[in-house]
This record gives structure tokens, sequence and C-alpha cells, in this order.
């Protein structure tokens, strides 16, 4: 894909997630990496339904803008996950109902916060550890994501919501997906006794 085609493609993915209600008001962000080792990034304040190719921010790795609208206030974590994690090539950031519900609740397990019972989680995300809470911008969460970046492929952020990972954006986008999914399903099944997938059923998921 060249950087056109890109574009239009981050477009189209922020007004699927709008219209299929991963997005709401002007919550999230989509980043993806160019050929040129810039970011195409959606400009803050945006609603992911409305936005327009030509006004998407390009910036560098260190964060300065080439062109566009000013950056996501979160363009800081987005860097932070390319620049340690070579197979990082997008990132997507989402308020979506029930992995933001997740992230509200207390004792979660910090390390792996979905213990799996389905195997896509397993065979496509992996273990989501939890970033301590800091508010909408801050330079810490682009910290902790940078610790973890190199062996996690998805983030929930404590009190605020998911932040997924793909060698594209479409891979992205479905990981964001299933990992959504997942979270519906936590809360239909609630306090009924789960059959989790054993160590086992694990490993032979990973091979
Ligand atoms: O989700 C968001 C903050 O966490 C939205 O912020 P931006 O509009 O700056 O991308
Ligand atoms: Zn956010």
């Amino acid at each position: 894909m060249n950087e056109q085609q890109m574009r239009e493609a981050m477009v189209r993915l922020g007004r699927s997630f709008f219209q299929r209600g991963y997005a709401t008001g002007s919550a999230g962000n989509l980043s993806l990496l160019l050929d040129d080792n810039t970011l195409l990034a959606t400009p803050t304040g945006s609603c992911l339904g409305e936005l327009q190719a030509e006004s998407l921010s390009k910036v560098t790795m260190d964060g300065e803008l080439i062109s566009g609208d000013k950056p996501s206030k979160e363009v800081s974590f987005h860097r932070a996950l390319y620049l340690n994690n070579p197979r990082c090539k997008a990132v997507v950031h989402l308020h979506c109902l029930y992995l933001t519900a997740l992230s509200c609740l207390e004792n979660l397990d910090r390390d792996n916060c979905i213990r799996p019972f389905t195997p896509y989680v397993v065979m496509k995300i992996g273990e989501v550890p939890v970033v301590p809470y800091f508010r909408p911008g801050d330079g810490r969460l682009g910290e902790h994501l940078a610790r973890l970046a190199p062996d996690y492929r998805a983030f929930l952020l404590a009190n605020h919501g998911p932040v997924v990972t793909g060698n594209s954006l479409q891979e992205a986008a479905d990981n964001l997906e299933e990992l959504e999914e997942t979270a519906r399903l936590m809360f239909i099944l609630g306090d009924r006794p789960v059959r989790y997938l054993t160590p086992e059923e694990i490993a032979e998921l990973r091979n």
C-alpha cells in the first residue's frame, strides 16, 4: 500500500469503528508506521467516524509534526510502542465499552487481566498487562508502555481503555475486536463458574 492508500485505510477503519459503536464522540486514536519511518496518526479531538485523509497528522519518530492537523495527545505512547518493538506497525487505542468497563475493576491481575477461556485470545494476542492509571496524555503512559512493548501485543490502561498493536492496521483492529468480544463474554459469564483453558491447552495454542 502506498501512503495515500494507507490514509484511506485509516479513514475507513475509523468510520467502521464509529459506525459499529467501538468508538464514540472524539475518544480514541489510531496510528500506523509509514515506509519512511514516520507515523500517520489521527488528529487530537477528532471523531473517528469523520476523519479526513488529507488532514491526518504525519509525525516523525521524535514527535515533530510534518504535516496535517495537531496529532493525538497520545502520540507519545504510540511512539513508545513503535520504538520498542520492531514488529509493531500499527496501534489502535479506543474507549470501547467492555474493555473500558474491565479496566475499571479493582483487583485485576496486573500481569494478565484476561485469563484465557477461549482460544483466539491466546492465538492472536497472548497476555494483556495492565498499565497504572495516569490522565490521558500523561507521558508516564509511554514510559510504562515502552517497558512492556517488547513482550506484549495488547495492554489495558487502568480506568481508561485498551491499546492494541499489530503488524498492520487491519491486524491491530482485528486484535482489538477479539479482545473487546472477550471482555464482553467476561461480563456475560459474570460470577458463573468458568472452565478456563488449562496450561496444557494454552501451551498447545502458542505453538
Ligand atoms: O482517547 C483519547 C485520549 O486518551 C483521545 O485523545 P486525542 O483526541 O488527543 O487522540
Ligand atoms: Zn483514551
